[in-house]
């Protein structure tokens, strides 16, 4: 294996010179879980920390590692080493953390390509799409939209979705795939290059895992689990986020990149609802759904007119997406606190009894 078949390039490269960074190791983070990185280098996969420096100089999330990132570490076990640096990164997927107000939450780096699917049935929303798009051209991220599961639908459907995306996004590629006919895959992998590092954007269940799979050819490292090193209490247990496709690409899969869509959905309802918003500050309740309530200002505009009927239907339904996306959050907020709470609970125990139990 080279780096290069893991996406190391020229510039990282003139950097890596340039800097004097001849005396570290180089490697890719392929996993990440709470400030432990799983990095790829020519020895071999290390487990990682950064130094006690770069968390003291951090101003910012953005200033820790994440996965994609290329670093600079020393290694010190066979398997457990420092990352002593980030080296510059050409893209940047990220999205506002949840419940931190002004923070980033970086979702992967260092990313070339995004196949930005939508399936043409149910799911295609133009709306939808221009927010992906908008995300991935401010993260550096070259956008490719794919039109999945076309056995669904006729081409008069399809050509119908064509246009759209030609009048409203015209300067993107577009590739209508099918999954069961494999309809669309020579043009997928034509774009699939070696070293190169892509990523799949869109909501659930419009066949990407189902992609991805038939691209890789083969049982994906997704599923497989990080060795866990459990010398000097250093444990960890993740999957790794960054797999290898059959034709040597590079995809990049972890949570976070299904929370991507979400990613502005406040600023994005409201520069595309921007009518419904304005309206909504004249209703009489202030929590109003718009929905059901007497004096809505947004349900009268959409009786007499004013408002286009399905756009009404769209914002309505991406409220309720945005609203289980946070409850989802919340909900795996509360369980990891439990879990530290065990956890400490288990180490007190151990400290006084000698094992894990409560007296
Ligand atoms: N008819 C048809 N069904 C498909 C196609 N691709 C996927 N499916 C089905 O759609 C469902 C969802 O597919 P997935 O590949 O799991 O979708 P996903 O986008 O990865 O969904 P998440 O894992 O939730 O993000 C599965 O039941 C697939 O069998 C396709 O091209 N045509
Ligand atoms: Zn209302």
């Amino acid at each position: 294996m080279k780096l290069e078949d893991l996406g190391y390039n020229r510039q990282f490269e003139t950097y890596r010179l340039e800097q004097g960074l001849e005396v570290f190791e180089i490697g890719r983070v392929v996993a990440e879980h709470k400030e432990r990185y799983a990095v790829n280098t020519l020895k071999g996969e290390f487990e990682a920390e950064i130094t006690g420096n770069m968390r003291f100089t951090a101003r910012s999330r953005e200033d820790f590692p994440a996965v994609g990132d290329w670093v600079a570490l020393t290694a010190y076990d066979p398997d457990f080493a420092i990352i002593h640096q980030i080296l510059p990164r050409f893209s940047v997927l990220k999205r506002p953390a949840v419940g931190h107000f002004g923070e980033i939450q970086i979702i992967a780096t260092n990313i070339d390509f995004a196949f930005v699917v939508q399936a043409g049935d149910r799911d295609f929303n133009i709306n939808r799409l221009e927010r992906y798009i908008t995300i991935c051209h401010s993260s550096n991220v070259h956008p490719v939209i794919v039109i999945g599961k076309t056995d669904l639908i006729d081409d008069v459907k399809l050509n119908e979705i064509l246009r759209t995306i030609k009048a409203r996004i015209p300067n993107v590629p577009v590739i209508s795939i099918s999954n069961e006919t494999r309809r669309g895959y020579d043009e997928i992998t034509s774009i699939i290059k070696n070293g190169k590092t892509y990523c799949m954007l869109g909501s659930s269940g419009v066949g990407k895992s189902t992609l991805v799979n038939n691209l890789s050819g083969k049982t994906l490292m997704k599923t497989e689990t990080i060795s866990e090193s459990t010398n000097k209490g250093r444990h960890m247990t993740t999957h790794r986020e960054l797999i290898i496709l059959g034709n040597g690409g590079i995809l990049i899969d972890n949570p976070g990149m299904r929370e991507v869509g979400m990613a502005d959905v406040e600023t994005g309802l409201e520069t595309t609802f921007d009518t419904i918003i304005r309206l909504s500050q004249n209703c009489r309740f202030k929590d109003c759904t718009h929905t059901c309530e007497a004096g809505c200002e947004v349900i009268r505009a959409v009786e007499n007119g004013e408002i286009d009927r399905a756009s009404y239907g769209n914002y309505l339904k991406m409220q309720k997406e945005k609203a289980h996306f946070e409850s989802t959050v919340a909900e795996r907020k509360r369980k990891d606190k439990m879990i530290g709470k065990w956890v400490k609970n288990y180490k007190k125990n151990v400290k006084k009894n000698g094992n894990g139990y409560t007296d």
